[in-house]
């Protein structure tokens, strides 16, 4: 089938590439004329395992190619619309000037019996007041959502065996001749079952909010527990996995630490909250402004773990930050807890040496007062504190006996629970985790 994907971010760039491995002869079309020549390269232009290899099979074919013009998704017949949904400045809503830009340019090149696919995550009732644009501009193409639920670091294998399926379609044998046509553009994953939802547009939008609603709550879920741990003693973790033992709970995502971060959780829980008020139910998800709150308090209890190891005073002290990404096998730092805590502790006087193994330059980006060290020996050497916030495998493999020579002081936050407690204990540093 012939595909367009309008938006070549950390989402556009993996369906663009992850539809041509599929088969179908596709072209990526972004506005950032940086990227595109990147990926046209045959470059992925952020860190997604699996994405190099697909992208450069995909433009070796001949099936896969990129264009800043939007004239060129005249050829296609379906086109996804991928671009950015970030957080509005000063404000909880989503900024959707992205989402309508692209719809408008690329309804300039749509024709008849075109599909129409929104794939970013949007506020309830973006589709139907898209759906009325699309009839007026070019009648007899369809509007389709259809939310995308990959995750950073997996996006490659969740786009191509996808847990399920969910097409917001309109009523009629349009909206049936839609799901027929993704059914085709998704074929090798609905041959293999994958659940596929048909729903109408509020639903399959707010599919996609409550689900990473859900998640989040999950998460702060089990950080406020770490709460009520820190003052009694209990252990979370323990906590976490006796709980998730019945299988109605189920221990995944339940990871206490220094909690959710990236591009999408924060902003979309924010974005659902605002939405939900413009529709006079604020109070049906007001739990989520404290699903928030937990997890903002998560970054400065690390920050107040990291001055208690120091004596109360962070100022001159040397910091080792192990992690910058908001999660491993990512160099995503969009609202990463990691970096924030850099930037926090930074503030407060400490002198920071972050390493990650992905996420230094977009790190550097944003916070270029801080310091940053590729080696992990380099970042751990004379430091008065380790803290570990994101749980590369290369930092929660370090043997405590062996870097114990390289700091200026034994004491270790683990951010992440991630790391053994007794070993580094038996290896006499001081060990603080979150909520044990
Ligand atoms: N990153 C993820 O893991 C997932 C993201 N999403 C959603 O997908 C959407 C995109 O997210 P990301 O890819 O992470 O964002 P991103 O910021 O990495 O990518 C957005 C891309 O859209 C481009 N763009 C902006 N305006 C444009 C226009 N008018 N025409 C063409 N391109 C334009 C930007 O240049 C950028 O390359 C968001 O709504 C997000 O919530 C959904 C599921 C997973
Ligand atoms: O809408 C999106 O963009 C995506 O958001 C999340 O995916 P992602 O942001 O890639 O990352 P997650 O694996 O969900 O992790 C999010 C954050 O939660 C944190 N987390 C996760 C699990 C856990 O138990 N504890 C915890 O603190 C991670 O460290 C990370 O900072 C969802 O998992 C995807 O299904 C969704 O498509």
């Amino acid at each position: 089938m012939k595909i367009s994907v309008i938006g070549c971010g950390y989402l556009g760039a993996v369906h663009a590439a992850s539809m041509a491995e599929m088969g179908h002869d596709v072209v990526g079309i972004d506005v950032d004329e940086a990227k595109i020549a990147q990926l046209a390269a045959g470059t992925a232009p952020f860190f997604e395992p699996g994405l190099p290899e697909i992208l450069r099979a995909g433009l070796a074919s001949g099936r896969l190619r990129f264009s800043t013009d939007f004239a060129d998704a005249a050829s296609a017949d379906v086109h996804f619309v991928a671009v950015g949904t970030p957080q509005v400045a000063g404000g909880d809503a989503a900024d959707m000037r992205y989402v309508d830009a692209a719809f408008s340019s690329l309804l300039a090149h749509a024709k008849t019996g075109d599909l129409l696919v929104g794939k970013s995550t949007v506020p309830v009732g973006t589709a139907a007041r898209l759906a009325d644009l699309v009839a007026s501009t070019v009648p007899g193409a369809t509007l389709v959502w259809n939310p995308e639920f990959l995750r950073e670091g997996f996006a490659v294998q969740d786009t191509i065996q996808p847990d399920r399926l969910v097409y917001g379609v309109p009523e009629g044998a349009a909206g049936e001749h839609a799901a027929r046509v993704l059914d085709k553009v998704y074929a090798s994953a609905v041959s293999e079952g994958t659940p596929v939802i048909v729903a109408d547009y509020a639903t399959a939008e707010l599919v996609k909010v409550s689900a990473n609603a859900f998640l989040a709550t999950k998460i702060s879920f089990i950080n406020a527990m770490a709460e009520i741990a820190e003052v009694t003693g209990a252990d979370v973790t323990k906590l976490a996995d006796a709980i998730g033992h019945d299988a109605r709970i189920g221990r995944r995502f339940l990871n206490a630490g220094v909690g959710f971060g990236g591009g999408c959780l924060p902003k979309d829980i924010r974005a659902f909250s605002a939405r939900a008020r413009e529709l006079g139910k604020g109070e049906a998800i007001a739990f989520l402004d404290e699903v928030d709150k937990i997890n903002l308090r998560r970054r400065t209890r690390v920050v107040q773990l990291a001055s208690e190891a120091v004596g109360g005073d962070l100022a001159g002290k040397r910091i080792a930050m192990l992690g910058l990404a908001f999660k491993p096998h990512s160099d995503d730092v969009r609202d990463s807890p990691a970096l924030d805590v850099s930037m926090k502790l930074a503030d407060a006087g400490a002198d920071v040496v972050a390493t990650d193994p992905q996420a230094i330059e977009r790190a550097r980006m944003l916070a270029p007062h801080l310091t940053y060290e590729s080696s992990i020996e380099e970042t751990l050497r004379g430091a008065d504190v380790v803290v570990l916030l994101t749980e590369w495998p290369e930092f929660v493999g370090l043997d405590p006996v062996a870097v114990g020579s390289l700091v200026a002081g034994k004491r270790v936050i683990d951010g992440r629970n991630s790391l053994d407690p007794a070993a580094w204990r038996e290896a006499g540093w001081e060990y603080r985790g979150l909520g044990r």
